[in-house]
């Protein structure tokens, strides 16, 4: 099988190498990366990929010249991560952060690869348009996703009409206890520690605020289709349960498994088969207690702020991750607090709502990137003025 890796040096790229590193079926068409041109090559080497990508034009010479000898092509910049899309492959892991991660696996997509998306960004910004590009080219989206690949497998052989619900889970993040006095001295340091899960900074701090669950909100939907009533957000702090689907007989289907993304990732690189893979084995007696509570809307907005993005449609996805994208980079920049991501987020959605394109339909990659752009800018411009005022 021929595969490619988009955001090979992070951490859900360095599960996927290492998920590859065990098969030798494997040929290995494009890794890609960012600033982590030394680990990249290595990569490259290992897996003796045919190509290997910097999304950084200043990163060319170091990758260049870190696998000089190698024979393994190289390239940098956007437009080299969009070429590499377009390499005929049979499976493109989407593992970029953020909304960088979109276009090229769109391009995946046109090419007829199947896409095994953890870029949660790609369906939250752009969830209609990916669909229909999968559809368009015959091309498969697979969850990667850890509540989204539950929701996938509990569906397996189901009629998706007699679904009632879907209920997610969540961690409650690092500071699922604390006060909302408490929260408005924490820090980086501190929102940056998950409880459960190992995964890269941003997805982490989105975890502590909640907006990961926000996006995975949305992506339930674009994924399954399914009416924003349907879809349940319940806290579960020891991150066992992925996620349940409720059916009209009144019975939850619920995904259980150790909190190590390489089931999810494994499930998407070997499906339809279920193959055996290096998974921890649950010891029910020693964990002894599930245990769930409601998320709490007050010290934790972003869900309601996700409810009322759905509502809204059009391109209020994508303008909604940009703004939480900002948000995100003025906290781990030190330029506002904690709660004030929330706070920023809501009111650049209220700035646009005057802006009649916030809510028009998401017809091309062109029209969200102008969205994103526009959603970010006002972003900025609300971030420098909380700065200077203090709130
Ligand atoms: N980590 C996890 O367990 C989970 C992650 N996800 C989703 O998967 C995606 C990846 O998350 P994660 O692996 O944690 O992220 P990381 O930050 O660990 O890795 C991100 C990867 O993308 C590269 N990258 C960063 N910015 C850009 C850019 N602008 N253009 C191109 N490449 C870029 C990085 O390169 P470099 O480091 O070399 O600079 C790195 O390879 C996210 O969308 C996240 O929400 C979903 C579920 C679980
Ligand atoms: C592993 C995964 O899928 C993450 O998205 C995870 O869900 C993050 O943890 P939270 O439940 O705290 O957001
Ligand atoms: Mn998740």
């Amino acid at each position: 099988m021929r595969v490619s890796v988009f955001g090979a040096t992070g951490s859900i790229g360095e599960s996927t190498f290492d998920l590859l590193s065990r098969r030798d079926d494997i040929e290995t068409v494009a890794l890609t990366g960012g600033r982590n041109v030394t680990r990249l090559a290595q990569q490259a080497r290992s897996l003796s990929a045919q190509l290997a990508v910097t999304a950084h034009d200043d990163c060319y010479l170091a990758l260049k010249q870190a696998l000089s000898g190698s024979g393994i092509e190289v390239a940098a910049g956007t437009d080299a991560l969009i070429a590499a899309a377009e390499r005929p492959t049979d499976w493109v892991m989407s593992a970029i952060v953020g909304a960088a991660g979109l276009a090229p696996g769109f391009r995946a997509l046109a090419q007829g690869a199947t896409l095994a998306l953890a870029n949660k960004e790609s369906l939250v910004t752009a969830g209609p348009l990916l669909m229909r590009e999968a559809a368009r080219h015959n091309a498969r989206i697979l969850p990667v996703d850890s509540e989204h690949s539950a929701v996938f497998q509990a569906l397996t052989g189901e009629d998706i009409t007699t679904v009632e619900r879907v209920i997610i889970t969540a961690s409650g993040g690092p500071f699922r206890t604390w006060s909302k006095a408490q929260l408005a001295g924490a820090s980086l340091a501190q929102a940056a520690k998950h409880p459960t899960w190992d995964m890269g900074q941003r997805i982490t701090i989105d975890s502590a605020t909640l907006f990961n669950k926000a996006l995975e909100v949305i992506e339930t939907r674009e994924y399954f289709d399914l009416r924003p009533e349907q879809i349940e957000v319940i806290v579960h702090p020891q991150s066992i349960i992925h996620a349940l689907v409720g059916f009209r007989d009144g019975a939850l289907m619920a995904h259980l498994g150790a909190p190590d993304m390489r089931h999810a990732i494994g499930y998407a690189l070997n499906w339809p088969e279920r193959a055996a893979l290096p998974i921890a084995r649950l010891d029910l007696a020693q964990l002894a207690q599930l245990s769930f509570e409601a998320p709490d809307p007050d010290r934790f907005p972003a869900l309601r702020l996700a409810r009322e993005v759905m509502e809204l449609r059009g391109h209020a996805g994508a303008a909604f991750n940009a703004a939480k994208e900002v948000a995100l980079d003025e906290f781990i920049a030190g330029h506002i607090g904690f709660q004030d991501m929330a706070l920023l987020v809501e009111r650049t959605i209220d700035s646009l709502l005057s802006n009649s394109g916030l809510t028009d339909a998401v017809e091309s990659l062109e029209t969200v990137a102008a969205m994103n752009q526009m959603a970010r800018d006002i972003a900025t411009r609300l971030a420098s003025r909380m700065t200077s005022s203090g709130a």
